[in-house]
């Protein structure tokens, strides 16, 4: 509660205990209130009507107003009607807190006006301040000749003449006429001007032009001023806007939006614009296949085809690897292999973990090395169409060790186990590479390592080790993409596109990278025919 706030409450408390005391005692001290009302001023100035005659309520409108009006009862008698200079006089909440005037100030004054009553008893209008008399060069109202517990302690009144001095920042006791406040005081202020114009005044018209009064503080302490001039001397108060915020208010939605945006838009312009960086998978799909990688794709069928499409091309689909067979034979057989070293039966005739296992270089040898589960086992199966002789299954990490399978008198092909992710201890896998990395870089009859590659997921930094390993030793290898059946023919393409852009520049590397699929059959002609030249030329 503010200061004002409280001072208000208690000067209301106070005063009803006064109304309750005079309500006890209205008969006892009417005598007293009729010596009060004998000490009145009423005057009239410059022709005009004077006040209110006060008399006319001591009788029955008097004792009404005492049953009427509360906290107005006791103090009624010392309410002083006045004019001057032709003007009506106005008091409002200032002109009670004067140490000459202030004491005794009561509720209904805080108001600023009363009820008047006419000769007739009736109400007539309403006016504002209250009547003054000058007695020994001193402004008078009577309040002070009370000699009731004065209401207001001094140090109450200090504040309040600060608050009327308008050293207060509660804007509800102040008046600001024509220029801020609250409505009603404007409009009534307004009202006091318009009248006062148009009776002539020319205190307005000097108060217009001359402001020396705000020097003069006594002058303005003795209440002879109007209260046009207290009014005009309040501190300027901001007028308060009250927004009524409602839920479905969307008024400011749009500006709001827009200060997001326009600040997401400035952090944008702020931060370097970034080159976009291509997924793996974009570059993938960006790349342009020769025509001629094209056109051996779409010759040997590779990479993923329906059944029905084989089916127009006259493969038998019931066999096994049905692209490896000749078109429209109608021998449920194996078809014969062109390639004599490849009709030889497979056989395994050695395993080595270690190197010191290795069997003795005697035949040409071809490798076939790749990351576990690539297909290797698979590929040895689907060359010689001799299926089951090398172990295979889709857990990586069948192969362990070191496969030798001799094909007949003239070649012997190697069954590498994988390297990366198997389902085998850390410890046995480095072993693996390291077994691997030995065999492919010190081998002696090793003529050739198909180093398989999965077609869908390229090569891995692994293989790029293996590659450095053969480079550095001159291995010969080769680069045999497996499972082409699993993506589109496209990316077939793509993929050989990409390994040979890749590896353009290496020394060891043998020309054509091949593709295979060890299921469809497609490739393993091509790939046959490559390695049954090696076996052909191939000496010990
Ligand atoms: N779709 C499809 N699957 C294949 C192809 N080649 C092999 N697979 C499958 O791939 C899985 C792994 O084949 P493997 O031959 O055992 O592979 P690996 O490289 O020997 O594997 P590790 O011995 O563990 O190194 C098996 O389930 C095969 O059926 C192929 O060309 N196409
Ligand atoms: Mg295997």
């Amino acid at each position: 509660m503010s200061t004002e706030a409280s001072l208000m409450l208690k000067l209301k408390k106070r005063s009803r205990v006064l109304v309750s005391i005079s309500r006890n005692s209205v008969r006892s001290r009417k005598r007293d209130e009729n010596s009060f009302d004998s000490d009145r001023v009423y005057d009239r100035e410059n022709g005009l009507k004077k006040g209110v005659n006060f008399k006319g309520r001591e009788s029955g409108e008097e004792r009404w107003a005492l049953r009427t009006r509360k906290g107005e009862n006791s103090l009624n008698k010392n309410r002083v009607y006045g004019r001057e200079n032709g003007f009506k006089k106005r008091e409002n909440f200032n002109g009670l807190e004067s140490s000459e005037e202030g004491r005794g100030g009561e509720s209904g004054e805080k108001r600023g006006k009363f009820r008047t009553l006419g000769s007739d008893g009736r109400k007539k209008k309403k006016i504002y301040g209250k009547e003054e008399k000058v007695e020994n060069g001193k402004l008078w109202n009577g309040v002070g000749e009370s000699k009731n517990k004065p209401l207001l302690t001094k140090w109450e009144e200090q504040q309040l003449k600060q608050l009327v001095e308008g050293k207060t920042d509660d804007h509800r006791t102040m008046w600001g006429p024509g220029k801020k406040g609250n409505v009603g005081s404007k409009t009534r202020h307004f009202t006091h001007e318009m009248k006062d114009k148009k009776e002539g005044s020319s205190f307005i018209k000097k108060n217009d032009q001359d402001k020396t009064w705000l020097k003069n503080k006594d002058k303005d302490k003795a209440g002879s001023y109007d209260n046009t001039e207290i009014l005009a001397d309040q501190p300027k108060k901001k007028k308060k806007t009250i927004r009524i915020e409602y839920p479905n208010d969307i008024s400011k939605k749009r500006a709001d939006d827009d200060l997001c945006i326009k600040g997401i838009k400035e952090e944008k312009k702020k931060e370097p614009e970034e080159e976009p960086v291509m997924s793996k998978n974009a570059q993938f799909r960006a790349i342009q296949p020769s025509p001629s990688i094209l056109s051996f794709v779409e010759n040997n069928m590779l990479g993923k085809r329906r059944l029905i499409e084989l089916k127009r091309a006259g493969y038998n689909i019931e066999l096994s690897a049905p692209l490896d067979n000749i078109p429209f034979s109608k021998s449920s057989e194996r078809e014969r292999i062109e390639e004599n070293a490849f009709r030889n039966k497979m056989e395994f005739f050695a395993a080595a973990n270690v190197s010191s296992s290795f069997p003795p270089p005697n035949l040409p040898e071809i490798a076939f090395a790749g990351r576990s589960n690539v297909g290797k086992s698979s590929l040895l199966n689907a060359l010689t169409r001799q299926w089951g002789v090398a172990r295979t299954s889709d857990r990586p990490g069948l192969t362990q060790t070191i496969n030798f399978f001799k094909l007949g008198k003239k070649l012997s092909l190697v069954d590498l186990p994988g390297y990366g992710f198997a389902y085998a201890k850390d410890e046995v896998k480095e072993n693996w590479e390291e077994l691997v990395k030995e065999y492919v870089s010190t081998r002696v009859g090793l003529k050739r390592v198909c180093l398989l590659v999965d077609t869908k997921w390229g090569m891995k930094p692994r293989d790029h080790e293996l590659i450095e390993l053969m480079e550095r030793s001159k291995t010969n290898y080769q680069i045999v993409l497996t499972k082409t059946d699993v993506v589109f023919p496209i990316d077939v393409a793509r993929r050989a596109m990409q390994i040979e852009e890749r590896l353009l520049g290496n020394q060891s590397i043998v020309q054509p990278l091949m593709m295979v699929s060890s299921k469809s059959g497609a490739g393993i002609r091509s790939l046959r025919t490559v390695l049954a030249n090696i076996a052909r030329f191939a000496k010990i």
